[in-house]
């Protein structure tokens, strides 16, 4: 596994900004560093007598220079960060959402979208902070408090009385060492339980309607409380943590205010140290207080950001499960048919196969029916035909070859597949009609809609082919949502079409015609129905019976039939006395 250094890298491909942006705080803290010195001078010519309105105006316009380049050059590096750190944060953000579509449904079935959007949101936005602030700020500070004792070195001020001084600050990395590491593992927990939170937000908005429905409100409410009690938990432990941290580098500072005052201040009426070195050395030993606090907060950013970081790396670091071979080319002949030998499949956590030796053959432009119990396998047979899983090599070709041999995109492009819930984007009906091209002209999004028998329900809609769907839009029935998915499926115009139990929310008259439609619109192209109501597959050219995993029976209806004592017969018995029974007969 490819060791991920996202932040490594980005700084890597942006080095010459960054190179701007410190050398421009660099140069803005020397100038700054300046102001100590020009006032302990004017201390000085002040309490020597030597004091003119000239001289007074030299020293403010000292001071308004180094104001005016401080605030220029400042501004120009804290500028150039920021935008820097959003740059960042759009890049990754970019960069997660191109790898989540890469990864495989395995991985989506272990992980909930509210955990992905964490990574997306919370865990960027902590790393892009400390590109911003820690950056600028660490800069602004390391070089505030290294021109600060550099400049109090070149000053008369003795460098014993320096030292004695900043003793206290010399503790500093040894503080930072201890505090450091304990503050990341703190925010990788408080990451992971925001991560949680945002799970269960996602899981309670998205079951709503089910919520209400079983009128659960208080259980609901009480759950989400968990995870929000968790996140405060973790947080006051980081808070705790990260002030008591935050409070003692400043304290550090002060405490050397204290011996520089005391002992410098000794010194002075001694008369050993002039009274501008006395206000010079005070200057200086305050002007580092701030920037120690800066570091401190800095520190508290950078570490959170660091567990962030960590999270996204190791998130980037995932690889898909379904991978091309090295050599994988097109599909040569997609519409040359499906042929499987001998497919025992079980899923990655299961030990009990989910498929058992499965051999058939579906000849070009036939169609081939797949009926069985529910969790007999038929779904996870599409699945591993469209490679959502892997199939063992050498037990599934289309067109003489074996899939596991050519690309994804060629596979998938020449399949259309109608799964049971399809998804339908809040966007017009038109484009999720048209979601694999949707550039098309309207007329053969409307002939799809007709083949689908949605057209008419469409018209009555207000603003027709354009009326929006979803959070913003007008909100469909079971039925017209399979519909517009079916519609979605036959616009594809594939050479193989697979429909995965995509008609069974529709009455029996409508799924008459669009099987009709589908005899009708795919003549000499492959196509395999999945269903539950034999009604929809009794046409087929072979009828595969699965159960537990196996075929337990194939043949054409009218075969299948001829076998009394097979599944296929009874559940056409069944399924015949509920349609007597319904119509009163
Ligand atoms: N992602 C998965 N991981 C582990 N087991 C799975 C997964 N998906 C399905 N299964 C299991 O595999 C078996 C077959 O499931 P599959 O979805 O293929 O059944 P099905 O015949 O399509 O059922 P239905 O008619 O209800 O759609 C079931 O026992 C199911 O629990």
């Amino acid at each position: 596994m490819k060791e991920q250094r996202l932040l490594a890298d980005y700084l890597r491909s942006n080095w010459i900004f960054y190179v701007f942006a410190i050398l421009s705080t660099t140069v803005a803290n020397i100038v700054q560093s300046y102001y100590p010195k020009v006032l302990g001078s004017f201390t000085d010519t002040l309490q020597g007598g030597r004091i003119t309105e000239a001289v007074i105006a030299d020293y403010a316009f000292i001071l308004l220079s180094i104001g005016v380049a401080y605030g220029i050059l400042g501004g120009l590096g804290q500028y150039t960060v920021m935008r820097l750190g959003r740059k960042f944060e759009f890049s990754t953000r970019r960069k997660l959402f191109r790898h989540f579509t890469a990864l495989s449904e395995s991985y989506y079935s272990k992980h909930g979208i509210g955990e992905l959007l964490s990574y997306v949101m919370n865990d960027v936005t902590s790393v892009r902070e400390s590109i911003s602030q820690g950056i600028n700020q660490t800069t602004n500070a390391v070089i505030l408090i290294l021109s600060a004792i550099v400049m109090m070195s070149l000053s008369s001020i003795p460098l014993y009385l320096i030292g004695i001084c900043i003793l206290p600050l010399l503790t500093i990395p040894w503080i930072v060492v201890i505090f450091g590491p304990k503050i990341r593992s703190r925010s990788r927990k408080v990451q992971e339980s925001l991560a949680k939170m945002t799970e269960s937000a996602e899981e309670q908005f998205g079951g709503i309607r089910v919520t209400k429905k079983f009128a659960v409100e208080p259980i609901m409410r009480a759950r989400f409380g968990e995870t929000v009690d968790r996140i405060r938990d973790n947080q006051l432990r980081l808070v705790r943590l990260s002030s008591l941290f935050q409070a003692i580098l400043p304290f550090m500072g002060a405490l050397s205010l204290i011996i520089t005052i005391a002992f410098g201040g000794y010194l002075t009426i001694r008369g050993s140290i002039t009274l501008g070195n006395f206000v010079s050395l005070t200057l200086y030993l305050r002007m580092i207080v701030n920037p120690l606090q800066q570091i401190g907060n800095v520190i508290n950013t950078m570490q959170r950001s660091r567990a962030s970081l960590e999270r996204v790396n190791s998130l980037l670091c995932v690889r898909p499960d379904i991978v091309e071979a090295e050599q994988a080319g097109p599909l040569h002949r997609p519409e040359g048919g499906i042929r499987i030998e001998g497919l025992t499949f079980a899923y990655p956590d299961s030990s009990k196969p989910a498929l058992q030796d499965i051999s058939l053959n579906v000849a070009p432009g036939k169609t081939l029916g797949i009926i069985g119990k529910t969790g007999s396998g038929k779904t996870t047979l599409v699945k591993l035909l469209l490679r959502i899983y892997d199939p063992p090599a050498g037990t599934v070709w289309v067109g003489g070859e074996d899939i596991r041999e050519v690309s994804l995109e060629s596979l998938r492009n020449h399949i259309a597949y109608v799964p049971q819930d399809g998804f339908l984007f809040s966007t017009t009906i038109r484009d999720n009609i048209a979601f694999s091209n949707r550039d098309l002209e309207l007329a053969p999004v409307e002939k799809a809609a007709k083949q689908a028998q949605i057209y008419e329900n469409i018209l009555g809609f207000p603003d027709r082919f354009e009326t929006k769907l979803g959070e913003r839009g007008i909100t469909l029935s079971g039925g017209q949502r399979q519909r517009t998915s079916l519609a979605r499926g036959f616009i594809k115009n594939a050479p193989l079409l697979i429909l995965d139990d995509s008609v069974s929310a529709v009455d029996a008259v409508t799924e008459t015609k669009i099987i009709e439609n589908l005899r009708l619109g795919r003549k000499d192209k492959t196509t395999i129905i999945i269903a539950h109501r034999i009604s929809a597959l009794k046409h087929a050219d072979e009828i595969i019976v699965l159960d537990e995993g196996r075929i337990v029976q194939r043949g054409t209806h009218r075969q299948l039939l001829s076998d009394k004592e097979g599944i296929y017969a009874a559940l056409y018995a069944i399924q015949e006395e509920g349609t007597r029974y319904a119509e009163g007969k």
